[in-house]
């Protein structure tokens, strides 16, 4: 459903991803993770059709993403972490906007639907100006799934959501797995990746240095507590990485 082959990007001559591979198959959730200026939002900002790739293959349920942009983006829905909504259209205006964006039919049903899931549907009718930062965030994710795409990129999804917004966002994900959509999540919250990722990619300084099933991932380490166990792959990977070692595949 996602497949990366051999993608690299520079940046006016900096390397920020270097011939990255990878692929997400419906129903996976692939966590990526990595410090500062991994090269995560630059992966993701590139398989959105954003920013181009200097090098190498991105596929969206079997589209090339810079050879067949349209009907990539059809089949794609992107969260970035600082979600650009229009401050003088509602709540449903946005829904509406997107509908019309994607040439949806009927799709006030749907549209009802994720405002009750996502608890906005007191909001329907209000200016997204005026509204928090968790319900901003709630919004765009509400218009992202809007079109039911196959393929869903999240980029620090829970920025600013409360506890009960972050369980609902949690399930959303999850359902949308269970439906059969190819997931990629970025984020620095290893306790968000270990309760919902099915696979892991560590990322350093734009190079892949770990990338497998997060069981495998896991049982490396031998902890029954995940999220330590995680956070012990994580450092162990990426103060290695500064010393040089090789990319690991398990
Ligand atoms: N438009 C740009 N021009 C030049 N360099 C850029 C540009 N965008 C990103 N970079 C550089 O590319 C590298 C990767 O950045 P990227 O935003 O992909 O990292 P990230 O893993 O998402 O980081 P963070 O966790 O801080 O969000 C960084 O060194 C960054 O400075």
């Amino acid at each position: 459903m996602i497949k990366v082959t051999n993608f690299s990007k520079q940046y006016k001559g900096f390397t920020a991803v270097k011939n990255l591979s990878f692929s997400v198959e419906p129903g996976q959730i692939l966590g990526l993770l990595g410090p500062n200026g991994a090269g995560k939002t630059t992966t993701l900002r590139t398989l959105c059709g954003i920013i181009p790739p200097s090098s190498g293959s991105l596929m969206v349920a079997g589209h090339d993403v810079v050879q067949a942009p349209i009907a990539a983006k059809q089949n794609l829905g992107y969260i970035p972490d600082d979600p650009r909504l229009f401050d003088t259209m509602t709540v449903w205006e946005h829904l509406a906007f997107t509908a019309a964006a994607y040439k949806l039919a009927d799709f006030e049903k749907d549209a009802e639907a994720l405002l009750a899931s996502f608890e906005l549907t007191h909001k329907r009718n209000t200016l997204v100006h005026n509204l928090s930062r968790g319900m901003r965030q709630k919004v765009a994710i509400a218009c992202a799934f809007l079109h039911d795409p196959k393929v869903l990129l999240f980029d620090e999804p829970l920025t600013g959501l409360d506890p009960q917004g972050i369980r609902g966002i949690q399930q959303a994900i999850r359902d949308r797995a269970r439906a059969g959509a190819a997931i990629i999540i970025s984020s620095h919250l290893l306790s968000l990746f270990e309760n919902l990722c099915t696979h892991i990619m560590v990322l350093n300084l734009g190079e892949c240095r770990r990338f497998g099933p997060m069981e495998d991932l896991l049982s490396e380490v031998g902890h029954t507590d995940s999220t330590s166990a995680l956070e012990e792959v994580y450092f162990s990977i990426t103060q290695a990485a500064d010393q040089g070692s090789e990319t690991a595949v398990v």
